[in-house]
């Protein structure tokens, strides 16, 4: 082993592991296959770090830091393996529709086309990207809990697919809208099925006490879905929706949404005389942020899914309605790292070893917004040193502005270094600020050698632009 650079730092021997970091893995070089991108390897002459085939020292070198970094054959890929995993559908209705909020461009709105699936926007401006990139209409679902007139108008004018409905108010506005335009818009009741899933409070979304959907224990789910039938004329309902949180793991949780959203539907058709044909079951499925992690593959989760909402609907003697899922994270955020140029270093004495990169909270909100955990290596060549305990840190005038919490780095890091954090590919570029006035990284997708501009970065023209003086 050769020597720290920082003998002040602590050594892992003489610090109590803490906030969840275990031991020091076997080799600091090494890249768990679970948490990096498929094409991400160590070059075996200069030890960098590369992805799509493109050492970062040349990227960095090219396109500044930071920088997020997709790699477009593993995003690709895991569009492809949602798809697969159910089999037959028809085209026109994809039963995978991607959650454009976890990252969405043109491009990315291209190969979410071109892979077949459907898209999930929320915003305005998730639409506004979707359309842009001529991403085909009626393969849109329209989320949001106060979608504007504006926001529903656009969508209405564009062909939008789906609606899922949220309040009673937003059913009584489309309904209008759709009117006056002689138009029928396809809707999905959005429904709040009680569900802790245990995930963190900011990411779930099926309990009681929060702002989405329409509650199934209160009736209001059964009220809304009375109302849309009310607007036959200019809304169509297609199915329920229910989406329970973000980062599961367990399936329990979607066994009870499907449990009682089934329930829901056997409700309908005795009231309303109508087995509605779609469930979807929203997004939320988890990834590997670190080695600890262990989700399931799609091919388990979906014939798991498949089995549950067959076994409910048996139960009701009810037709099997079409599932269909919007993954965001799970197609987009391991394919994805964030590349960091090491500014300082600064070892704490019997703590751990503070090392700044030259981004932070402004590109990642995550850990400081949900006590996320990440993976960081050493990107710009491999190293012997020992291992040291270290928190990786933004440049942000903030104490919590952290990007990794607790991570062992090589004892030789020093400033000029890159770094890379693994699974930002989902809600880092889509969630980041200017906050310090930062300018926004670009996002760069690598594929076979080569790299390719998918967002530019910010500049200082681009903040001045906007302030009037
Ligand atoms: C309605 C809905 N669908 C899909 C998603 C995508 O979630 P994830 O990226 O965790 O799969 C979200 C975000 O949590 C959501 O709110
Ligand atoms: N933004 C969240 C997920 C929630 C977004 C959708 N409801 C995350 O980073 O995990």
């Amino acid at each position: 082993m050769s020597r720290a650079a920082h003998p002040a730092g602590p050594r892992y021997a003489d610090v109590l592991p803490a906030g969840g970091v275990g031991a020091p893995p076997a080799d600091l070089n090494a890249l768990d296959p679970k948490v990096w991108p498929i094409t991400a390897a160590r070059d075996e002459e200069t030890g960098q770090l590369t992805l799509g085939g493109l050492g970062v020292r040349e990227l960095a070198r090219r396109q500044g830091t930071p920088a997020y970094v997709l790699d477009e054959a593993d995003w690709r890929r895991r569009a492809q393996t949602w798809l697969a995993a159910f089999g037959d559908y028809s085209r026109d209705e994809p039963p995978v529709h991607y959650a454009g909020k976890s990252f969405l461009s043109k491009a990315v709105a291209r190969w979410a086309a071109e892979e077949g699936l459907g898209l999930d926007v929320c915003s305005g401006g998730e639409l506004a990207i979707a359309l842009a990139a001529g991403f085909p209409a009626h393969r849109i679902t329209f989320h949001g809990n106060n979608k504007t007139v504006e926001e529903l108008t656009r969508a209405l004018d564009a062909g939008v697919g789906r609606f899922v409905v949220d309040s009673q108010q937003e059913i009584e506005r489309l309904a209008q809208l759709a009117a006056d335009r002689g138009a029928v818009a396809r809707v999905m009741v959005r429904v709040t099925v009680g569900v802790e899933a245990h995930t963190h409070e900011f990411i779930a979304t099926a309990h009681e006490d929060q702002k989405f959907g329409f509650s199934l224990a209160g009736g209001e789910a059964a009220e809304a879905v009375r109302r849309v039938f009310k607007h036959r004329g200019s809304l169509e309902l297609v199915g329920l929706h229910s989406h329970i949180g973000s980062q599961i793991f367990d399936t329990a949780g979607f066994e009870t949404a499907a449990h009682r959203a089934v329930g829901l539907l056997a409700a309908i058709r005795e009231e309303h005389g109508v087995a509605l044909p779609e469930l979807d079951l929203g997004g939320g499925l988890g990834i590997a942020y670190t080695s600890e992690d262990d989700p399931e593959d799609a091919f388990t989760i979906v014939a798991s899914l498949k089995a549950i909402v067959a076994r409910e609907c048996f139960g009701y003697s009810l037709p099997t309605p079409r599932i269909t899922v919007e993954p965001g994270r799970a197609i987009s955020g391991p394919p994805g790292i964030t590349l960091y140029e090491v500014g300082t270093v600064k070892p704490l004495e019997g703590l751990r070893t503070y090392v700044s990169v030259d981004g932070g909270m402004s590109d990642n909100i995550r850990t400081a917004l949900y006590d996320a955990e990440y993976t960081c290596a050493l990107a710009s060549r491999t190293s012997e040193a020992e291992p040291m305990l270290a928190r990786v840190v933004g440049k942000h005038c903030e104490s919590g502005d952290i990007v990794v919490k607790d991570t062992w780095l090589p004892a030789d890091v020093g400033p000029g270094d890159l770094l890379a954090v693994a699974a930002t590919g989902a809600y880092c570029r889509s969630m980041a600020s200017n906050y310090n006035h930062a300018l926004r990284p670009p996002v760069l997708a690598v594929l076979d050698g080569a790299e390719r501009v998918l967002v530019r970065r910010e500049t200082e023209e681009d903040l001045l632009a906007l302030d009037l003086g």
